[in-house]
């Protein structure tokens, strides 16, 4: 679990997170949703020790990240997966190389232990026999998938996923959200989304920050923000077509 209390960062003397309280849950897909500017990415930010905060606490299962000696952060670090807008993939490297990269960043495992995880992940989004392809030779699901697997190798107990989502269709989008929480329920990860997607809400919405402003104006799951009444999140959800046709019909009874 990642619990943030009363969280506050300034920019040039500009508030930009205005004393944020949320708890992250552990084995869940925890969504930051809100406007462009609302403060989400800052908030990520300072869950990965980017930022710093100019006042409040981040605490890591219990642990008060002010506490951690350099020693821990770089520890912490470790348990960190990320999946980065765009997969973040490196080009010259192999569907393998990629994936394998944070093993030979952050363990001394042998080769052929790497090797072995590697495959297991690769495995595990559905990518055998792409080992050796390039990331330009694979369609942009399965480089989401790739950076997915990166992000999981080495085990995190925390999953940080930036817009996983963005630039796909709604089917290839639907898979990788689905997977994402698949991989959170199966090894109890605490997984942190930044989504613009509603469709991605009300599919893994298991635990919801809405932040407007840098305020975080609504907390709850996917069931309870499609029933609440709060202008500011139904001004959101309901902005597309789709969503406010769900609502009309959710009023109508249907
Ligand atoms: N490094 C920075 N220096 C100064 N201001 C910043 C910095 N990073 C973010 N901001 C400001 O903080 C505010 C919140 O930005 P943030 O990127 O968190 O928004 P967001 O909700 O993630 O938006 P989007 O959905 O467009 O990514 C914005 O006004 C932005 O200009």
């Amino acid at each position: 679990m990642i619990e943030v209390k009363n969280l506050h960062k300034a920019f040039e003397g500009e508030e930009v997170l205005k004393g944020i309280d949320f708890k992250f849950e552990q084995g869940k897909t925890n969504l930051i949703i809100g406007q462009s500017g609302s403060g989400k990415s800052v908030l990520l930010k300072c869950m990965l020790g980017l930022f710093k905060p100019e006042q409040g606490t981040i605490k890591y299962d219990e642990k008060p990240y002010s506490e951690f000696t350099v020693e821990e952060q770089r520890e912490l670090r470790k348990k960190i997966g990320m999946v980065f807008q765009g997969g973040a993939l490196f080009d010259s490297m192999t569907v393998l190389e990629n994936v394998m990269f944070p093993l030979r960043m952050f363990t001394k495992q042998k080769k052929s232990e790497s090797l072995e995880r590697v495959r297991e992940v690769l495995q595990r989004v559905n990518l055998e026999g792409t080992e050796n392809k390039m990331p330009s030779e694979i369609s942009g699901g399965m480089q989401k998938r790739v950076s997915i697997a990166r992000a999981i190798v080495n085990r995190p107990k925390y999953l940080f996923c930036d817009e996983p989502n963005s630039g796909l269709d709604p089917k290839t989008a639907t898979v990788i959200d689905n997977l994402i929480q698949e991989i959170t329920h199966e090894n109890n990860i605490t997984t942190i989304i930044i989504t613009h997607d509603m469709n991605s809400v009300l599919e893994i919405g298991e635990n919801i920050a809405f932040l407007r402003n840098g305020v975080l104006k609504w907390k709850g799951t996917k069931n309870e923000i499609f029933k609440t009444d709060d202008e500011t999140v139904t001004d959101f959800v309901y902005s597309s077509n789709l969503f406010r046709k769900v609502r009309k019909a959710q009023l109508q009874g249907l």
